[in-house]
């Protein structure tokens, strides 16, 4: 086929083409979002050719720039950006190459813009540059969302960078990917680039605790994440810090656990803190012992030593006898380092996988564990009381005490912690009754005696409560008249159900428990009643004895108590009469003088009851402002079967009379007993033999019985 050859017509065409070509650029080039320019390589950038887009990018028409009719690019362009730009363009043009460069213009609006200009130069025949050619964009928003993101990350950099807190990525296998310099700091490197090069391995260089890291991971498959997991870490220098980790897994869109993230506190101090509270909490703060918080805890540890291991465990309660008299006389100063010495002692004499426990005052438990033989415990117990019992210098002085202690035995003795406790408590208080420096081991008839004191405890409550104790008398008689010169008021317990209960069963109870103070102060008001009833009735005074415990004579508003009873009775003193035993004043002969003295001022008559078997030393007996003495019934029961108790009743009564005291002779049974006592110079008698105690009615009939033969 032939090609048809040129004609006019076709010439036309092309022309028509060329020319439309033309257009269709020019609308392009107009209608681009920017600016396209010629412009010549001179210091105004003067433009010859501008787009359409210049209006909207600078905000001048393309003819007020065109030969810089208005204005020049130069002067369009930012002030400080200008050197930018012509350096930009003057390197493109030394090296021949196109140019991109990012720049301020000043919009006609005075705006600034953001604007990205790419070009080359357009170089001539003789190959220098005459113009430069190319198209400049708008891109302030562009910049200012990199610029918001820059500033975003900045921040986040500067949190990164300046948080106190530790922050790291980790990868799965134990490798930290990035930290920060705090988490370096806390760790002890210089740097979080010497951290992630020297700790390359969590897993074994990090955790104290061997497993951590894997609890760490199971945790954070647990639950995505970790909270407040606090481990035990090694820093650089092998010391041990406390951290607190956060931390959660981050996975990429496919659900693959890229690495953790999180944070690191150091709560070393707030351990520290938590951990000497809590040793405070559980331990003595004097001797550093466990205590009583604690005993539970070890005795239950102890019990399941002995359950796993089939074998016993022993509690035994100590009690420091003297301690009280030494803190109270010499001063809670020395009282403390008395017992220091003393939890000392008590540690020394234990295993290490025994305890000793303070369970406050002078009072200590000892845990004995793995116990093959009951007899290995005796051992170490007799072990306490010698290295107790050893002197020990406090202040250049010595001081000696000795310890009472009780010994339960697991399962033996009871299966509860508490039950142990108690019957342990039980036999430490067999060994004081047992004289005190000694241990007792408990046994089922301790646990009666003792179960059976409780009750009678909780039944004497009820009798006071109830009006179910009453008073007999017992009468005194003048060995040189026969008259009945008094009587000493005895305690019955009368109850409900007719028994009369003897003060014996109940009395040191009564002591024990401090029931004895209201019990004593009855009494005493009983006693002026019928004194005062038995004045009036009879005409003359009939004298009545009290019997007053250590425990009511150490009260110290006695004095006081007892003047408000004769006051409330409206009884002389001199027909009451106070029975205090010698033991009362075994423990602080000063003060049992000195309240004496108290007493005597009153104008009451005072008596030693039970002399001879006690503690008084004789010479402290011309000191006591004492009436009478009263001779124990142990010197005059037997002086039919052992004379030699005649010489003691004979030195007794030239003893009291040459004081000025009067001697009455008590538990006189029998008309030997009676005329011996006579033969010898004892002024008074009391005993079976002329009287038993007997209610106040008898008494009242034995008394007019005597007036009406007189
Ligand atoms: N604090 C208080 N103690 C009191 C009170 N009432 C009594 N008591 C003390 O109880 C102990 C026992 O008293 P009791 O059973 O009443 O015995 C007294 C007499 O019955 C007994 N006695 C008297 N004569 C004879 C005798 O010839 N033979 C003999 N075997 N016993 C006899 O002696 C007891 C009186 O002793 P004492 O007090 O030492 O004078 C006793 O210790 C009482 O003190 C009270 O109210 N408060």
């Amino acid at each position: 086929m032939k090609l048809p050859s040129p004609t006019t017509k076709s010439l036309i065409s092309i022309d028509a083409f060329v020319h439309d070509r033309q257009r269709m650029l020019d609308t392009l080039v107009d209608n681009l979002e920017g600016l396209v320019y010629c412009n010549l390589y001179d210091q105004h950038w003067t433009m010859i050719y501008v787009s359409d887009g210049c209006k909207d990018l600078t905000g001048y028409f393309p003819d007020d720039l065109i030969f810089n009719n208005l204005v020049s690019y130069e002067e369009i362009i930012f002030k400080d950006d200008r050197a930018l730009v012509r350096y930009a363009i003057d390197e493109a043009v030394k090296q021949g190459k196109r140019f991109e460069v990012e720049y301020r213009i000043r919009h006609a609006n005075t705006d600034i813009i953001w604007v990205c200009e790419r070009g080359n130069p357009i170089y001539n025949a003789k190959g220098k540059v005459h113009a430069i050619e190319g198209f400049i964009q708008n891109i302030t928003q562009r910049k200012a969302a990199e610029q918001s993101l820059h500033d975003a990350e900045f921040r986040y950099r500067s949190i990164f960078e300046n948080a106190i807190e530790g922050i790291f990525q980790t990868s799965p296998n134990g490798h930290y990917l990035i930290v920060n310099p705090a988490l370096a700091k806390i760790y002890g490197y210089s740097s979080p680039e010497e951290l992630i090069s020297v700790l390359n391995n969590i897993q074994q260089q990090l955790y104290v605790t061997p497993g951590r890291r894997e609890e760490f991971v199971q945790a954070m498959l647990a639950n995505q994440s970790v909270h407040n997991f606090e481990s035990l870490v090694y820093k650089k220098d092998n010391s041990t810090i406390w951290i607190s980790e956060n931390a959660r897994m981050v996975h990429d869109k496919a659900g693959n656990l890229l690495y953790y993230e999180g944070t690191v506190e150091d709560i070393t101090a707030r351990k520290n803190y938590d951990h000497k509270i809590e040793h405070q909490a559980k331990h003595d703060s004097l001797t550093g012992l466990p205590n009583r918080y604690m005993l539970n805890d070890r005795l239950q540890q102890s019990i399941n030593f002995a359950d796993r291991y089939k074998n016993k465990m022993a509690v035994a309660f100590v009690d420091l006898d003297q301690f009280k008299l030494i803190n109270d006389s010499m001063g809670h100063e020395v009282g403390d380092q008395l017992l220091l010495i003393m939890s000392k002692r008590l540690s020394s004499c234990i295993r290490e996988v025994d305890t000793v426990v303070r369970l406050g005052g002078d009072e200590f438990v000892i845990l004995l564990t793995n116990i093959e033989n009951v007899n290995d415990v005796l051992i170490s117990m007799q072990r306490v009381l010698t290295a107790v019992a050893a002197p020990c210098v406090i202040n250049e002085l010595d001081y000696v005490v000795t310890s009472s202690i009780g010994i339960s035995i697991y399962p033996d003795d009871g299966i509860e912690p508490n039950t142990l406790l108690k019957n342990a408590d039980t036999a430490m208080y067999k060994a004081k009754k047992a004289g005190r420096n000694n241990y007792q081991i408990y046994t089922q008839e301790l646990n009666e005696a003792l179960t059976e004191r409780v009750t009678m405890e909780y039944r004497l409550r009820l009798a006071i409560e109830n009006g179910e104790l009453l008073l007999h008398y017992q009468p005194k008689v003048d060995f040189a008249t026969g008259l009945i010169s008094g009587a000493e008021a005895l305690i019955r317990w009368q109850t409900p159900e007719g028994e009369l209960i003897p003060p014996v069963k109940f009395i040191h109870i009564a002591e024990e428990t401090g029931l004895i103070e209201s019990i004593g102060e009855w009494v005493l008001i009983e006693a002026c009643k019928k004194a005062k009833e038995l004045k009036e009735k009879m005409g003359r005074p009939i004298p009545i004895a009290v019997n007053v415990s250590p425990r009511q004579f150490k009260q110290p508003n006695l004095a006081q108590t007892i003047k408000n009873t004769l006051e409330l009775t409206n009884l002389d003193p001199d027909c009451l009469e106070l029975e205090i035993t010698e033991s009362t004043l075994i423990d602080d002969a000063a003060k049992f003088i000195q309240t004496l003295h108290a007493l005597k001022t009153i104008g009451i008559k005072l008596a030693i009851d039970d002399f001879g078997t006690g503690y008084s030393s004789l010479a402290y007996l011309k000191d006591f402002p004492i009436d009478r003495l009263k001779i124990d019934k142990a010197f005059v029961s037997n002086l039919e079967n052992d004379p030699a108790n005649t010489a003691i009743l004979k030195a007794i009564i030239v003893l009291g009379q040459s004081l000025g005291m009067k001697v009455i002779a008590e538990g006189v049974e029998t008309r030997f007993q009676h005329d011996y006592l006579q033969s010898i110079g004892c002024d008074e008698l009391q005993g079976y033999y002329f009287s038993k105690p007997i209610p106040a009615i008898e008494f009242e009939a034995l008394l007019q019985n005597q007036l009406s033969k007189s």
